[in-house]
């Protein structure tokens, strides 16, 4: 596909479009999508270590698509998706996971027949080890869980729910989580404590990389962010300083 886009550091951040090594996470020049149809067109983004990072932009932009692509569930047409300097462009979900990424779902992301500690111990079913003191210091991180061990996950409210996918995700220790839309459906009180939430996950060492439909409260835990818009980076930086742009106010976040 012919590639001509436009695309605007907010606030002057450096955005890089060549392979350097140094972030955790780094899509170059990726081309994705669904069988004949694609979605991401030349699109590139990093994630550096201990950062959450916000991806924005208008519905079918491409934001799942992108955690998708890195979760090894599409493979990239063109362009490189490297972890740690690694290509890992294609590599099985399953094997990704043992790599250190975690992928937390917008739905269907925790099994709803099952106990809270039967979803933890399952998230931990590819460990060879340490499973009971991971999941010892994720009840201690998140007492909520904690308090109901031994209630099924369908029991749970909304919030309480993704708390449990970040947790289940969290059983494998990965250095990124990949987390699509997770106020999608919740009240804003409830979002506001799920926010705090991602940024607990965040104090565990672990980068975020999250879309979000919310944009401004999304950008509003984050260190940085990027708008998508029909599959390509339209805007990136700062999240202070996209939040600040007038344009990407009055274009993506409802002025
Ligand atoms: N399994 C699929 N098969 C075919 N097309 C798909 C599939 N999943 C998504 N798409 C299409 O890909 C485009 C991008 O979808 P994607 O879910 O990545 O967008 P998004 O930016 O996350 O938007 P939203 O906020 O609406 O979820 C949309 O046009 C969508 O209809």
């Amino acid at each position: 596909m012919s590639a001509n886009h436009t695309r605007d550091e907010v606030g002057g951040t450096a955005t890089s479009t060549e392979p350097t090594g140094d972030h955790v996470i780094e899509l170059d020049n990726v081309d994705s999508g669904y069988g004949d149809v694609q979605v991401l067109e030349d699109c590139s983004l990093h994630l550096n270590a201990g950062e959450i990072v916000c991806l924005i932009g208008p519905n079918g932009a491409g934001k799942s698509t992108v955690l998708k692509t890195i979760f090894g569930m599409l493979t990239p047409w063109e362009g490189t998706v490297h972890y740690h300097g690694d290509d890992i462009g294609g590599m099985a979900p399953e094997d990704i996971v043992r790599e250190g990424i975690g992928y937390v779902p917008q739905t269907d992301n925790v099994f709803g027949s099952l106990s809270i500690e039967e979803n933890l111990r399952m998230g931990g079913v590819a460990r060879e080890d340490g499973l009971d003191a991971v999941i010892d210091t994720l009840y201690e991180r998140f007492p909520l869980l904690d308090e109901k061990r031994s209630a099924k996950a369908r029991t749970l409210s909304g919030g309480q729910r993704q708390v449990l996918a970040f947790a289940r995700a969290l059983v494998m220790e990965p250095d990124v989580l990949l987390i699509d839309e997770p106020s999608a459906g919740l009240a804003p009180n409830t979002a506001a404590e799920v926010f705090g939430h991602v940024e607990a996950v965040n104090d565990m060492h672990t980068a975020v990389l999250m879309v979000e439909q919310n944009a401004k409260k999304g950008l509003g835990i984050s260190d940085r962010g990027y708008v998508l818009d029909q599959g390509n980076v339209r805007f990136d930086g700062a999240a202070d300083s996209l939040l600040d742009s007038d344009e990407v106010s009055k274009l993506y976040l409802g002025g």
